[in-house]
């Protein structure tokens, strides 16, 4: 991988100086430097070691709040400007491209998903476009098993009778739900997540580990795992676990007819994109036990709303989008996400760029 570390960062002043005094009220904050490349960024909270470098180098206006940028703000704040640093809730399309302009250069996303950026119509205006692949793999693989391991073994439902008075005693059967050794774990989409958490559940004495992918990968003979075609893999699995990456062919492969062709003691876990999933029929099959239990990281919409059935379900877990949330990866990717705006501006190549444009 390109992708260079910088030396260590001096702690700056952006959040606790954003949220002091008078920037409260103002929700947009310059940082001049002199250079002729403005970038904005989409978030006050971003991690301060990549705003730093960015800061060192170009001017940064910068969205002065920790919540998304309104889109009626965000149309008005990118004329003119070079470079936008972006993140999964802000969406880069055509209108925001006019908007933003002839000057625009680059976009960078901290993330490795980029179902919120229309690439291609960033390919045709020239527009360069980074992501954060790699640097997030562990993170979000370990996030995986963990929701894997939680739903399976009802974690948030055991804790919640402990804490509420339901412990009453130890008992047989109670609490019970299906362990990952001897069983068959099947992933949708073997691209890197879907490869580091087969290596991970390789470890807990799986049975077999099959996948579906558009091609067959090499690599997954590290772990003796199978390519088999998506129905085979819902029939035969025992956990199904989504990676695949959200693009129209995967919007809604998890429906009514692939919840029915799951085995009614099945566990679904997707830390994919929640546009992976139709959640209505995800909830009618939880509620009428046609699978045992689901884990969610992501969901349609995000937040899902305090009334959605799906959180009132106690065979499902929904965790509110924390795949890559280790601090460690948080901040790698930060600073990935400057490296691309900084390459891309200076006209070289970015260390992960989704289209290559010359
Ligand atoms: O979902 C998280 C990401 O795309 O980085």
């Amino acid at each position: 991988m390109i992708y260079k570390r910088v030396p260590p960062f001096v702690p700056t002043l952006f959040r606790s100086f954003a949220e002091k005094s008078s920037f409260k009220t103002n929700p947009v904050k310059i940082m001049k430097c002199n250079s002729k490349f403005e970038v904005f960024v989409t978030r006050a909270d971003m991690p301060e070691s990549g705003i730093e470098m960015i800061r060192r180098e170009c001017n940064v206006k910068l969205w002065n709040r920790s919540s998304p940028v309104p889109r009626e703000e965000f149309l008005k704040l990118v004329p003119g400007v070079n470079a936008i640093y972006c993140c999964l809730t802000d969406k880069i399309d055509k209108e925001l491209l006019d908007a933003a302009g002839p000057d625009l250069k680059a976009v960078a996303t901290m993330s490795v998903g980029y179902d919120h950026i229309d690439v291609d119509e960033c390919s045709r205006r020239g527009i360069r476009v980074g992501y954060t692949p790699d640097v997030l793999t562990d993170a979000t693989a370990e996030l995986t098993v963990a929701l894997l391991l939680a739903t399976a073994r009802r974690l948030p439902e055991a804790q919640e009778e402990a804490r509420s008075g339901g412990w009453v005693s130890w008992a047989p059967m109670w609490m019970t739900g299906p362990g990952l050794a001897d069983s068959t774990v099947g992933i949708v989409g073997y691209g890197r997540i879907g490869q580091a958490v087969a290596r991970r559940v390789k470890g807990f004495n799986t049975k077999q580990i099959i996948y579906c992918s558009r091609t067959e990968r090499m690599e997954a003979r590290e772990v003796g795992a199978r390519k088999v075609e998506f129905d085979e893999l819902l029939g035969e699995s025992d956990f199904v676990i989504c990676c695949a990456v959200l693009v129209p062919e995967t919007r809604h492969m998890f429906n009514r007819s692939s919840f029915n062709k799951m085995k009614r003691t099945a566990i679904f876990v997707n830390t994919s994109r929640g546009g992976t999933v139709d959640q209505e029929a995800l909830t009618e099959a939880l509620t009428h036990k046609i699978i045992r239990g689901a884990g969610l990281d992501v969901t349609t919409p995000e937040p899902l709303p305090l009334d959605h059935p799906l959180l009132a379900l106690k065979n499902c877990i929904v965790l509110p989008h924390i795949g890559s949330a280790t601090i460690d990866a948080r901040k790698t990717m930060a600073e990935l996400t400057a490296v691309n705006i900084l390459e891309a501006l200076k006209g070289l190549e970015m260390p992960s760029e989704l289209n290559s444009i010359k």
